[in-house]
This record gives structure tokens, C-alpha cells and sequence, in this order.
């Protein structure tokens, strides 16, 4: 059964919805444009949370001294005397409603991390799918999918520790220094000073660690890359009875692993050893000072409680604080990178007055195009030719002499450095690529297949085919049989790049794709190497048919399948040479007549 196109359409963040498609680059400037404009609220409400929980555990140190002076010093003859309950009501109370507010906080965050992982990873992703080709040929798939899921994974911890337990530390702090700094100021100073200078050296530590840890992570990708390496070769390791080889290989990666690890480990317990001793030297002498006020009478016992108890809040959010100090620094330099890596500016973008490219008849003209590669490998120089509204082109010439470089840039996915290229007088460079992309369709050498249904991968070429449609062009592709053949039929799924279809049929559903686009210009690059010459010759007819009304540049080693064609050129080291029908050709007896004699097999030599 051919199922239809299912498209599930969730409300999404894309990157132009955002800050005018502006997205800051460096992950602080990212992150506070990001909860301002998106969160604002529920960041007011995380904080107001964690303000009401750490307030008022805070303040239960001032109840539990008056319970104490209650306690010590008032009339106990009534034994629900409202003296010592009412502190204690006060106590229970204020651990009661900050326990509330901390729940009510985890409520809020339920519905804020995931939210922001989800945005973060859609906006991010809809502002990378819109790369040029040459930047995905330049970055693994696998690395930059990683890099989108660590944008929201970073940006979910970094708001975690910034609104937990950094407000914590600073309301700490804050209303501590209010409630033992007003009777005893020289406790508050002690406080003060000491956070202050404990914050410092943990974040100069974390930072030390910082670069530890990344050498570990870096290990870690390392012998992830081997591994994946070794396993995407799994057939050479069999073939070549090298598995005993790779396991050395793989072995030596994560040993380099294993060596780093130790290093972070000792690293980080020393670090915490340092931390922890200075935090109890800090309780140490806050509890000092408060015994020697109170034997010198200038405190009451209940105030050496209350110094006592706000000490060791003190104590247990700080060191909560230091504990997830590295996890922020380091989640601040992981979204600092995945920003860096997915937000370089696109290479070709529409122009701002970019119109749709409007094809009436589908001629297509090179005027003095100049293109090198990025790194800089030139390929045409100065290149002129016309392609007639549905004139069928033949392009032939040695490997690396241009031709799918050629066919790349009609597509828009190089820029030329000089000249332009028009379709029906429209200069590609002024028109959205949308409309291009629209306009031209192709049957590449390498058809790139999802790992979905067959149906699905037909369907591309138009997300509201129906079922008809799909097996129309299916059959007309020379697919429909193999589909059939098959226990699950259009609902197959194809497997990674199609990897459970063997290369010819891969190419007939490519065909079958492009005969679903419609487009009025047709490019084909090798689009039949993979076929036998029986279904070549099937499917050659088919493709006749599609030929009909469009405008056609077909690449191809076998020069047979072009010979038909209504004029070829041939092309070398970025210049074409050759031009004319395949008869003129064999008529000049030049290179093109050379190749054609000399076909073995129907394949071009290396040059
Ligand atoms: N992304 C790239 N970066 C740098 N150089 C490239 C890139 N792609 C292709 N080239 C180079 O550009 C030249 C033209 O390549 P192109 O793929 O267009 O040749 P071709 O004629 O289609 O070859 P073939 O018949 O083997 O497919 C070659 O020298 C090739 O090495």
C-alpha cells in the first residue's frame, strides 16, 4: 500500500521568529537573549521561587534563638506556653513554606528546561539546515547533530545553576548578613569576606579543571571517531582479517581516554579537598567567635544557635554551589562552541530584495563564470555558453574536469566569484532559493535517501503527493516491481542512505523522485551508472518521456546515453572544448570521437 506523506506540524521556535533571525553568538549574550525574550516570565517566577524557599530558611535561624531564649529564660509553669510555641510554630512554619516554595519551583521548572531544550534545539537546527552543501561536506553530520542537542542541553544546566543555586548563594548571603549583621556586624564582615573570597577560588579552580575536563571530553571523541571509523569499515576489517589490527587501534584511543580520566579525577579531588577544608574552617570559626562572644557576655546563648544554624546553611549552598561551579563553566564552553560551529553566517543567502525565480521557458546561460572551491582549487575561468529553452545537453568529459561542479552552481549551492548565471534572463544570485530549488530538478550521482519508506522517499519531491501519485511516477521509474516484491511494499523501510537497496534501485527511486518534482529543468548527474543495460534502456525510454518540455543537462561516462542528446559538450580542465550533436562530434574527430571509438565498457579513461 503506498501510504501518503504523514507530517506531524508541532508549533516550532525558527531561527527567524527570533531576535529578527539575529541569534547572539557567544553563549552568555545567547542565553540572556533567549530567557528575555522567550522566558521572561517564567524566569520571574523560578527566581521567586528560590527567593521564597532560601528566604525563609534562611530566617529560621532568627526563630530558633528566640525558641531558645524562650526556652532558657522564660516562665515554662504553662507547658503550651504561647512564649516558647510561638517561636516554634514560626520555625516549623518557615521550613514548612520554604520546603512549599522549593516544590512549587520544581513545578515551574518541569515546564521551563524542556521547553528551552526544545526551542534551543528547533531554532538551531532550522538555522543550520540552511548551511550551504560545501559547509556540510566540511562538517561531519554526526559531529554538528551533536552540537544542536548540546546547545539545549547546556542552556537547560546554565539556567538550573544560574537561578538555583547562585540566587541561593546571594539571597544567602544577603539576608544573612541582615540578620546576624545588625546585633553582631563583625560575623556579617566574617561572612562576607569569606564568601567572597571562597567563590573566587572556586571559580579559578573550576577553570583549572575546565581545561582538564576538556581534554578528557576531546579523548573521548577521539576514541569515539576510531571506534565509529573502525565500525562504518566493519567489511574492510572482515575482508582484510584485520580485526585483531583495529582492536589496537581502538584500544590505544581509549587508553588515551583512560590516562586523561585519571588526570580530571585527581585533579577534582583535590579540589573538592580544598573547598570542603575551607568551608569547615569557615564553620570553625563563625562557631569559635560566637563561644567567645557568649562567654565574654556579649552574646546570649540563642544567638550562638542562630549563628550556628545560618552557618551551616551557609555552608550546605555554597558547597552546592561549588559542586556544580565546573558543570556551568564547562556547559558555558560546550555552548560557546556549538554556537560558534552552527551559527557561522550562511554562506549563500537570498538577496534582501530577492524575488521568485518565474520559469516561463527554461533557457539557461553561463556569462563569464570564474568559480574556485574554498580552498581554493580553481575550477571554471571565465565560462560562456547558452542552454536553449528545452534543449537536451549532453556533458561528457574526464573525471574532475567539471561537470558536477558545473550542475552545482544552476543549483545555487557555490557561488560563483565572478559572472552570473540566468534561467530565462533571471540572474540566480536575485532570486530566493526557494523558487530555484523549486524550479530545478535532479537525479544526483549519490541519491540521497532517508532511512523511511519507500513511499516516503518518492514523496519528497512533493509533501502532498497521494498514494497515485507516488506509484504513477514509481511505475514510470521501472520501481514498482521491486517495491511490490517487497513484504512491506511502499511502506519499506530503505535503511541508512538506502543502504537496503541495491545502487540501481537506489537510482530508479531518485528517477522516480524527480519525475514526481515536475520541474522544468532537469538535471542528471550519472543518473543511470548504476543500472544494468536492460533496465537502462527501460528506464531510458521513461526518461524520454520526462524530457518532454524541460530543459536537460544529463552527465555521463557512458557516452550512449547521451549520443541522443540535442547537442554535447565536452568538457576539460573547466573549459569546453567540444560542442555540437553526437554525429557533428564524430564528424570533427576530435576528442569526443577519440572517447567514443575508444569506449570500452562505455567509460571515460582517467585523465
Ligand atoms: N568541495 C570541493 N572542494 C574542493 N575541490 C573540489 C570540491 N568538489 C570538487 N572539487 C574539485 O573540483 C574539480 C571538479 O570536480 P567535479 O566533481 O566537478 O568533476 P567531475 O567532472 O564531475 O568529475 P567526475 O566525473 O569524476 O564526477 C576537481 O578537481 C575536484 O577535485
Amino acid at each position: 500500500m503506498v501510504r501518503p506523506m504523514t507530517m506531524p506540524v508541532p508549533p516550532f521556535l525558527h531561527y527567524r521568529d527570533f531576535n529578527g533571525g539575529h541569534i547572539p553568538r557567544t553563549a552568555l549574550a545567547f542565553l540572556a537573549r533567549f530567557l528575555l525574550s522567550r522566558f521572561r516570565w517564567r524566569i520571574v517566577a523560578l527566581v521567586l521561587g528560590t527567593l521564597g524557599g532560601i528566604g525563609l530558611m534562611t530566617l529560621e535561624p532568627l526563630f530558633l534563638r528566640d525558641l531558645v531564649e524562650a526556652l532558657r529564660l522564660g516562665d515554662l509553669s504553662d507547658p503550651w506556653t504561647p512564649a516558647v510555641w510561638t517561636p516554634f510554630g514560626l520555625v516549623a512554619g518557615a521550613w514548612v513554606i520554604s520546603a512549599t516554595f522549593n516544590r512549587v519551583r520544581e513545578i515551574i521548572d518541569i515546564h521551563t528546561s524542556p521547553q528551552l531544550r526544545y526551542e534551543v534545539q528547533t531554532c538551531l537546527f532550522s538555522y543550520l539546515i540552511e548551511h550551504s552543501p560545501e559547509y556540510f561536506h566540511r562538517n561531519f553530520a554526526g559531529r554538528l547533530a551533536q552540537k544542536v542537542k548540546q546547545a539545549g542541553q547546556s542552556t537547560a544546566a546554565l539556567l538550573s545553576v544560574a537561578f538555583n543555586e547562585m540566587v541561593r548563594v546571594v539571597a544567602v548571603v544577603v539576608i544573612g548578613f541582615f540578620v546576624v549583621g545588625h546585633d553582631h556586624p563583625q560575623f556579617a564582615a566574617v561572612m562576607l569576606g569569606w564568601t567572597i573570597a571562597f567563590v573566587a577560588a572556586a571559580v579559578m579552580l573550576s577553570r583549572r579543571c575546565l581545561a582538564l575536563s576538556r581534554e578528557f571530553s576531546n579523548q573521548m571523541s577521539a576514541s569515539t571517531g576510531t571506534m565509529v571509523d573502525v565500525i562504518g569499515n566493519a567489511d574492510v576489517v572482515l575482508s582484510f582479517a584485520r580485526a585483531p589490527h583495529e582492536c589496537l587501534q581502538v584500544a590505544r584511543a581509549v587508553l588515551g581516554e583512560r590516562d586523561a580520566s585519571i588526570r580530571l579525577r585527581w585533579f577534582l579531588t583535590l579540589m573538592w579537598a580544598v573547598l570542603y577544608t575551607a568551608l569547615v574552617l569557615f564553620q570553625i570559626v563563625m562557631i569559635a567567635l560566637a563561644v567567645r562572644e557568649t562567654v565574654l557576655g556579649r552574646m546570649v546563648v540563642g544567638e550562638t544557635v542562630m549563628v550556628v544554624s545560618l552557618s551551616a546553611i551557609l555552608f550546605n549552598n555554597i558547597w552546592g554551589l561549588a559542586a556544580r561551579m565546573l558543570e556551568f563553566l564547562e556547559e558555558l564552553g560546550v555552548l560557546d562552541s556549538a554556537l560558534d560551529s552552527i551559527l557561522s553566517p550562511h554562506a549563500i543567502v537570498d538577496a534582501a530584495e530577492a524575488r521568485r525565480l518565474e520559469v516561463s521557458e527554461g533557457a539557461i546561460g553561463f556569462e563569464h563564470v570564474s568559480f574556485r572551491h574554498l580552498d581554493g582549487n580553481p575550477v571554471f575561468d571565465d565560462l560562456s555558453f547558452r542552454v536553449r529553452p528545452g534543449e537536451k545537453i549532453g556533458l561528457v568529459g574526464p573525471s574532475g574536469a567539471g561537470k558536477s561542479t558545473l550542475v552545482r552552481l544552476i543549483q545555487r549551492h557555490y557561488q560563483p566569484q565572478s559572472g552570473r548565471i540566468v534561467i530565462d534572463g533571471q540572474d540566480i544570485a536575485a532570486v530566493t532559493r526557494l523558487s530555484l530549488n523549486e524550479a530545478v530538478a535532479e537525479v544526483p550521482q549519490q541519491p540521497g535517501l532517508f532511512h523511511r519508506s519507500i513511499a516516503e522517499n518518492i514523496g519528497y519531491a512533493r509533501l502532498d503527493a497521494g498514494p497515485e501519485a507516488i506509484r504513477a511516477a514509481s511505475t514510470q521509474a521501472h520501481c514498482h516491481g521491486f517495491i511490490t516484491r517487497r513484504p512491506e511494499g511502499y511502506d519499506s523501510l530503505v535503511g541508512e542512505h538506502g543502504i537496503q537497496l541495491s545502487g540501481g534501485e537506489r537510482q530508479r527511486v531518485a528517477i522516480a523522485r524527480a519525475l514526481l518534482k515536475d520541474s522544468r529543468i532537469l538535471i542528471l548527474d550519472e543518473a543511470t551508472s548504476a543500472l544494468d543495460s536492460e533496465t537502462e534502456a527501460h528506464i531510458r525510454e521513461a526518461l524520454w518521456q520526462l524530457f518532454e518540455g524541460r530543459t536537460v543537462i544529463a552527465i555521463a561516462h557512458r557516452l550512449s546515453t547521451i549520443s541522443r542528446m540535442d547537442r554535447i559538450l565536452y568538457l576539460e580542465g573547466g573549459r569546453i572544448l567540444e560542442e555540437g550533436s553526437h554525429d557533428a562530434l564524430l564528424a570533427l574527430n576530435g576528442r569526443y570521437a577519440s572517447l567514443w571509438r575508444h569506449q570500452a565498457g562505455g567509460f571515460l579513461p582517467e585523465t
